[in-house]
């Protein structure tokens, strides 16, 4: 893997990858002039505003640099690729084309006295103000740079903002491409050829305001995002700084676009955070991972009285006044007891995930979703209530109204983070729609009953 250490690095994700019904634009690739380790190109080459384009600039013969300045209203995209995956890319452009930078507005209904006076008759309408608002800001924080700021409370749910990807990069370019500068040389030709607006956005991202001196600059390795098979950059979803236990889901829908939807209420001031990496892993692999642009004090150094890590659940610090408990406890405190609940957690789940374990009784599937919710892991719901909807099942007459309620809010989750026509949504409402239809109905009482009889 790269050594992109800024870069959010989310759970696999499933790439666009269904070309069927669009158009296929050959690439002649007769015309790729191959060029071994040179980042030269011939002078002739300038890429059209419009339409596909193959560089003669490859790497090692084999990644090599392909465009597309008009997709998205001339918002354009480069790719650093294998020919084969180019192909595969180009295919998609109509979907491609799809994918925008978009802020959702949040709209504000006011109503006037007499307004509020007259809600509920019928016959008469309520005087009401729509106001379209800009649901966050941009705003310096300290320790952490550029981040968003919720302007206004958001509940879970509500779609955020969409983001458009500028610059794909196969992950196999930073295993084979073994020189770093070599890389480099690369990728900074490849960003060369982005039309001047997305430049602007995309360099953006590069300089950072917390260096002692001011500014540093990262390298595009640095701010590329890694769903395999390939290394992705949205310019536009920059902003949104880290938290282990992030109020922000998102996802990679099938148009490439990145998506973020709230995931917990969002009060006025907020932070907005993502998390960068699996909010699952435990404590001490996170800390590593995040520690790599802060490193976490120890809790119980005076030091980590400070406000500067970067990771409340890495100090402890601020879990128990997010879960709303009016004494929070000393952050050793909070950082064994989430320790221990990470751990509880991650036991139960695999047995949840295991058909052939015997049945798991009801308070133990209750006693996993509470670890998350206390856990403050509202971004990660949607397994949660999946394997709880099914274990349910599993256990049939005992509670069969348990297990549509959390296929139910297993759909609602899955909407969130994985967007609304996911497989984990269509999955969780066909068992919602008809729990004793469905495969896992008694799956597990069968399962017993065979054992029993066996011997
Ligand atoms: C995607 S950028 C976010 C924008 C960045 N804050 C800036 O001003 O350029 C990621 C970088 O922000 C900073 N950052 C994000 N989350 C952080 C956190 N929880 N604590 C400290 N720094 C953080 C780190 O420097 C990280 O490399």
């Amino acid at each position: 893997k790269a050594s992109n250490e800024d870069a959010p690095q989310p759970d696999p994700v499933p790439n666009a990858k269904d070309g069927k019904n669009l158009v296929y634009e050959q690439i002649d690739k007769s015309q790729v002039v191959y060029t071994s380790n040179t980042t030269s190109p011939d002078p002739n080459s300038i890429p059209p505003t419009s339409g596909w384009w193959a560089s003669n600039i490859c790497a090692q013969k084999t990644y090599c640099i392909y465009t597309n300045l008009g997709l998205g209203n001339g918002r354009g995209i480069v790719l650093l690729t294998k020919h084969a995956d180019f192909q595969k890319i180009a295919r998609l452009d109509q979907h491609l084309e799809k994918a925008e930078d978009r802020i959702e507005a949040a709209t504000t209904r006011t109503t006037t006295p007499e307004g509020a006076e007259t809600a509920g008759k019928e016959d008469r309408q309520i005087p009401k103000q729509e106001a379209e608002e800009k649901p966050f800001s941009e705003s310096y924080i300290l320790s952490k740079g550029h981040g968003l700021i919720a302007t206004i409370s958001l509940r879970r749910g509500k779609p955020l903002m969409s983001a458009a990807p500028v610059l794909l990069v196969h992950e196999d370019f930073f295993a084979d491409i073994w020189r770093k500068s070599e890389r480099n040389k690369f990728l900074e030709k490849a960003v060369s050829f982005l039309p001047p607006a997305t430049r602007e956005a995309f360099d953006r991202q590069r300089t950072t305001l917390l260096s002692s001196n001011g500014t540093k600059e990262r390298t595009i390795e640095q701010i590329l995002l890694a769903p395999p098979p390939h290394y992705i950059n949205y310019p536009s979803m920059f902003l949104f700084t880290h938290s282990c236990r992030p109020n922000i889901a998102f996802h990679i829908d099938g148009n490439l676009a990145l998506r973020t939807t709230v995931a917990r209420k969002v009060a006025p001031g907020e932070e907005l955070t993502i998390a960068y990496i699996d909010p699952l892993l435990p404590r001490k692999e996170r800390q590593e991972w995040v520690g790599r642009f802060r490193p976490c004090p120890s809790p119980s150094s005076p030091e980590s009285s400070s406000p500067y890590c970067p990771c409340p659940a890495c100090t402890g610090h601020t879990s128990s006044k997010l879960h709303g408990h009016p004494h929070p406890s000393s952050p050793t405190d909070e950082l064994s007891k989430s320790d221990v609940r990470l751990f509880e957690l991650n036991r139960i789940r695999s047995q949840l995930r295991n058909h052939d374990s015997p049945p798991v009784p009801p308070e133990t599937i209750e006693y996993f979703l509470k670890l998350h919710l206390e856990e403050g892991l509202e971004s990660k719901m949607a397994e949660a209530y999946e394997l709880a909807a099914i274990n349910y099942n599993y256990l049939g007459q005992e509670d069969d109204k348990k297990a549509k309620k959390y296929a139910e809010l297993a759909v609602q989750a899955a909407r969130i983070e994985h967007g609304r026509d996911a497989n984990e949504v269509v999955a969780m409402r066909i068992l919602a729609g008809d729990v004793r239809g469905h495969w896992s109905w008694e799956y597990k009482l069968r399962f017993r009953g065979k054992k029993v009889r066996g011997g």
